[in-house]
């Protein structure tokens, strides 16, 4: 395990511990993703990719009014983060929460330098988010061919060459098409933990044969906490070099086609640990924690971030 330095030393109480991560978590013009810290070894930086608005929604049985998807996303893009997942180009029988993705694609007041990219598993969807505005595409695929059949209803192969379709298209336009497949011009291959079992041993033993044949520097991690192990998860992966973190506010999320998994693991938590660890995000937690609580008013339920609970149950946030 690395150094993490204890912030708690500092503190004479929870309101300080607050105001210092806050205070580290200001955003600050950010150096490349996995620049490394003299003092630590661990990354300087490390990139969140906030999966909310999709992943986050995706599974929520009652839909979500397209109003308060913009504005979730909206409020978003105020905090610093530099990514945000915002909707699934799918079909709408498959998955009817995102069957307003133009119009929220639409909607969006977009901020400068902030990305947005968006889920297609096809040509299909890749046209209609082209059409909406994206300007960033993510492919997915899976690992094993009964969740492949389930999510995306084709063999493993069969993704992948509706993929590469998507990957020709997307180069031809210069679109970056983010995550998987490093081959075909995929710019960053996130590795997700759909179903939240990972463990760290499990997740050193996975990064260091992925390593033997794609750079770190185009991997990003992407852990469900169904088991309670994500944060030690992403902690194990950014000390073997991971700089890129998808992460969920309020830990919204699951796929609708893994039964069981619940959500990610929740963005502000990932912030709280990075700013203990002295690991600049660029991100402004109370914002977060803002945005959070907003999405579960709006959708009646508790947050599943420990850091808002705690913020909220200790009055440091109202
Ligand atoms: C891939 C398909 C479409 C195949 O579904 P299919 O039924 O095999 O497709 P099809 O080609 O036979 O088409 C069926 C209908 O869908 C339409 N269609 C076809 N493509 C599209 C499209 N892109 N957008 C909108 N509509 C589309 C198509 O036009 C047709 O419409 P109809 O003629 O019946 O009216 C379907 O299985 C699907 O949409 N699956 C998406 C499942 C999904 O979104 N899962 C959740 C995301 S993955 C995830 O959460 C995991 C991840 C990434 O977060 C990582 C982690 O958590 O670890």
């Amino acid at each position: 395990m690395g150094t993490v330095p204890s912030a708690l030393k500092h503190c004479l109480s929870y309101q300080h511990l607050l105001k210092e991560q806050l205070w580290i978590g200001e955003p600050t013009a950010p150096p490349h993703p996995g620049q490394e810290s003299q003092a630590s070894g661990l990354p300087e930086y490390v990139k969140i990719v906030e999966v909310g608005p999709r992943d986050g929604l995706q599974n929520e049985k009652v839909i979500v009014p397209t109003d308060t998807k913009i504005e979730l996303i909206n409020r978003l893009s105020k905090t610093g983060l530099p990514a945000i997942e915002v909707t699934s180009f799918v079909s709408s029988k498959w998955v009817p929460q995102m069957a307003d993705h133009k119009e929220v694609m639409r909607g969006i007041e977009r901020h400068p330098g902030v990305q947005y990219p968006v889920l297609t598993p096809n040509l299909k969807g890749f046209h209609s988010a082209i059409a909406a505005g994206a300007t960033e595409v993510s492919v997915f695929g899976a690992a094993s061919e009964s969740f492949s059949k389930m999510n995306i209803n084709c063999s493993i192969e069969e993704s992948i060459e509706k993929f590469e379709e998507v990957a020709k298209s997307a180069r031809n336009m210069n679109i970056p098409v983010s995550k998987r497949l490093y081959s075909m011009g995929c710019y960053e291959i996130s590795l997700g933990d759909t179903i939240g079992v990972g463990t760290p041993g499990s997740m050193k033993r996975m990064l260091e044969a992925v390593m033997k044949e794609i750079p770190l520097s185009a991997l990003a991690v992407h852990c469900h906490d169904t088991y309670g192990q994500a944060l030690a998860n992403i902690l194990t992966a950014i000390q073997m070099g991971v700089a890129v973190v998808d992460s969920s506010v309020a830990g919204l999320g699951g796929c609708p086609y893994a039964k069981g998994a619940t959500g990610n693991v929740a963005t502000e938590d990932v912030i709280y640990m990075l700013n203990g660890l002295g690991i600049n995000t660029g991100v402004n937690l109370y914002t977060v924690m803002e945005a959070g609580n907003f999405i579960c008013t709006a959708l009646n339920k508790k947050t599943n971030s420990k850091v808002a609970q705690a913020s909220f149950n200790t009055g440091a946030v109202k």
